[in-house]
């Protein structure tokens, strides 16, 4: 029987149709991959095609689909699908053909002249071309068809590669290569980013082979018999959506001889990349091999997540995967072994232990309560530091309060004494639970659970302990942990961990997703400049970079308006909403406090508009409303427009938070946090972000202010 493979084009022209013409193109592949001489179907390749591969087949009177034929290996290659003419004009120029140098499967368009690309700039012609430094035989090793040298060497701004891409001149991987070389990067560089495993040899008219490169997979799916088929066509918009670069594919899938680091700017992919893992582990474990945990920091994000893997995975894959955020599976775990603490969540209780503890504080050092709170959760809570003799030792580098030897001992009845509250009130920190569930396993060895491999998500926000006992939980091994996060998402005050530390050697197995497929270039670039100047962590004690991140869609840059009042800034979002035809259920407006979220939301309801509060996990957003949401509870999602209100001074950053820092490292940090919400905001758009203040805007958007 026929192998038919579908690309990602053809897809995305399929979901263009209207239902009913979907589940005729789809009866006509079926029943072309059955009889592909049935009289209905009309295979034919018109004389018109260019390429000698190109064929068509009826799915009703006016929808064609357009396909490639292996014929000799028995492999089709649906292409494109729409109405008779736009189909016929879309197969005239298109090529399909096995890259002699990179081994991909590559789709493009070659204009009746290829030396005259319809695309490129006007510019007068003694300007230098993008690409002149570069060799023809390097672009050609880069996957760049031959075909397509001459659109190449005639771009000469940086808008000519992307028109290029959109107009489907040069292929997609190519494409990767091309951008890395225009933002800076040396053949070398980019030749290992996108070529990593460049094949020996390859056979040009291996079709099969071809498709199984993770460039190709990149493009297609392929459905080798029946079945397969029937569940390619009747899987989820979603999945039919998202087909995994080939940087993805590759972390994704195959035997890792360890511990693996994924990073990447918001958007880039990490957590579909960490599903996808969880997918491919499933589907390879041997019976008996154990469980897969997928974990994250927060209880959303995990919920979020189980919903999402039920789209892409089996029933059967499913059972071998648990979701659940560390503290729910470390407090499970401990309640099994008899555990009788609870864990302490509710920061007004917290302040009231301080309080307490505080009284300890000897009269002759001036340090206020927020020292000790950073102290304890900077180095007491990561070093489990347990005694004087401990603390007289600890490191407190990155600090920004001195202290000498004998002010430790004059401090550390603070500490001791917020330790004996938490014990009393049968309270412990999350870090003090990591820590107790880590102790217990490793004493006693027949306690770990039975797990083949962790995968953590929104790793930046874990601590130490959370690390250590994440290490502890599986036992090092190939495949044991698949670690995804971005320093530039921290927002939740905790230390940078350093990996290799707590026991986690990532050396050698670590990889940077660089493409953004969320958010306009515009919006992520406003939202990477709120970051500069901020030094971001990679996890392992080095530096990350955002160096070659990027977005490839475009739109408007984000509106930044400062209105009179709170009123007049509820008004304008409606209008806004309206006047770009987003629907308000597709939209978040987003707010650094809980009080300002209210307030916006009363101001909103005050003109008839429907509001939804995203608060811990909520239920489905009703038709029609809009939702609102504080920053925090906005990491992980995504929306078609997205509000950053009340970007005020005072609250943007929150005046309150960094002020209260106890010296000015701490308000450095605490200010990188702020400015780390912002990203994470901004991130979330689709299509659409607005930052809008009332009073006084924060100085971080004066800059952009109209
Ligand atoms: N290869 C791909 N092709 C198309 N869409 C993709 C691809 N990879 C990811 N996406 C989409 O991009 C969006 C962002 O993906 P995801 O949430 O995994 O990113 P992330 O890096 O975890 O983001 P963040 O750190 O901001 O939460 C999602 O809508 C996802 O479906």
């Amino acid at each position: 029987m026929a192998s038919v493979a579908f690309s990602d084009k053809y897809f995305e022209s399929l979901l263009k149709l209207t239902p009913n013409e979907q589940s005729q193109a789809n009866k006509a592949v079926m029943l072309f991959q059955q009889d592909r001489n049935h009289p209905s179907l009309n295979y034919e390749k018109l004389p018109s095609f260019r390429d000698d591969k190109v064929r068509s087949i009826r799915a009703n009177q006016d929808v064609r689909i357009i396909l490639a034929a292996a014929e000799k290996e028995d492999l089709y290659l649906m292409l494109y699908v729409n109405h008779h003419d736009t189909a016929y004009k879309w197969a005239e120029k298109r090529k399909i053909e096995i890259n002699p140098n990179t081994g991909s499967l590559q789709v493009f368009t070659v204009e009746e002249s290829a030396l005259e690309p319809a695309s490129v700039t006007q510019e007068a012609p003694a300007q230098p071309g993008l690409f002149d430094a570069i060799r023809d035989r390097q672009l050609l090793q880069l996957g760049v068809p031959e075909d397509a040298l001459a659109v190449v060497r005639s771009m000469k701004i940086e808008a000519d590669l992307e028109t290029a891409l959109i107009n489907e001149q040069i292929p997609k991987d190519a494409h990767d290569g091309l951008f890395m070389l225009m933002a800076g990067a040396s053949f070398e560089e980019a030749w290992n980013e996108v070529v990593p495993a460049a094949p020996e040899s390859v056979d040009t008219e291996d079709f099969t082979t071809a498709l199984t490169r993770p460039e190709s997979r990149a493009l297609f799916t392929v459905a080798e018999n029946e079945q397969a088929l029937q569940e390619v066509l009747n899987q989820s918009i979603e999945k039919w959506r998202v087909f995994l670069h080939p940087a993805q594919r590759r972390l994704a899938e195959g035997k890792k001889n360890g511990p693996v680091r994924v990073l990447g700017g918001a958007g880039t992919g990490k957590t579909v990349v960490a599903m996808h893992r969880a997918k491919w582990l499933a589907n390879h474990l041997d019976e008996g091999d154990g469980k897969i945990l997928f974990t994250t920091f927060t209880k959303n994000l995990a919920a979020d997540i189980q919903q999402n893997l039920n789209k892409i995975c089996s029933q059967e894959s499913l059972a071998k995967i648990e979701v659940l955020n560390l503290d729910a599976w470390v407090m499970n775990f401990l309640k099994k072994q008899g555990y009788d603490y609870g864990l302490l969540l509710d920061s007004r209780e917290e302040k009231k232990l301080w309080e307490q503890a505080y009284s300890e504080k000897p009269a002759s050092l001036d340090l206020g309560m927020a020292f000790f709170q950073e102290e304890w959760a900077r180095v007491v809570q990561p070093q489990s530091v347990g005694s004087v003799d401990e603390y007289k030792k600890a490191s407190r580098i990155g600090r920004g309060t001195r202290l000498n030897r004998q002010q430790r001992v004059e401090i550390w009845p603070v500490f001791e004494r917020y330790r004996h509250l938490l014990a009393s009130n049968y309270l412990k920190e999350t870090d003090d639970a990591y820590r107790d569930a880590r102790e217990l396993i490793e004493n006693k060895p027949e306690l770990r659970p039975d797990l083949a491999a962790v995968i953590v998500d929104e790793a930046q926000d874990m601590g130490s302990q959370a690390f250590m006992l994440i290490r502890a939980l599986v036992p090092p091994g190939p495949n044991d942990l698949f670690i995804v996060g971005d320093g530039h998402q921290r927002i939740y005050g905790k230390n940078k961990v350093v990996l290799g530390q707590c026991g986690i050697d990532i050396r050698g197995r670590s990889a940077r997703l660089k493409i953004n497929y969320r958010t306009t270039d515009e919006t992520r670039k406003m939202a990477v400049s709120i970051l500069e100047g901020v030094e971001v962590d990679d996890l392992d004690g080095g530096q990350d970079t955002q160096k070659f991140y990027h977005s490839l869609m475009h739109g408007p840059a984000p509106e930044v308006r400062c209105f009179e009042s709170m009123d007049q800034q509820a008004e304008a979002i409606l209008t806004a909403i309206k006047s770009n035809d987003l629907t308000p259920e597709a939209c978040c407006v987003i707010a650094r406090t809980r009080r300002e979220v209210n307030e916006l939301k009363a101001a909103l309801e005050s003109r008839q508009q429907l509001c939804h509060v995203l608060e811990g996990q909520s239920a489905a957003t009703p038709d029609d409303a809009l939702n609102l949401a504080t920053m925090h509870r906005v990491k992980g999602l995504e929306f078609d427009g997205v509000f950053l209100a009340s970007a005020n001074q005072g609250l943007v950053p929150l005046d309150f938070v960094v002020n209260s820092a106890a010296d000015a490292v701490t308000c450095r940090q605490r200010e990188n946090e702020e400015r780390a919400l912002v990203y994470v905001s901004l991130t979330r758009a689709r299509k659409l972000a607005f930052v809008f203040g009332y009073g006084r805007m924060s100085e971080w958007f004066s800059g952009f202010a109209d």
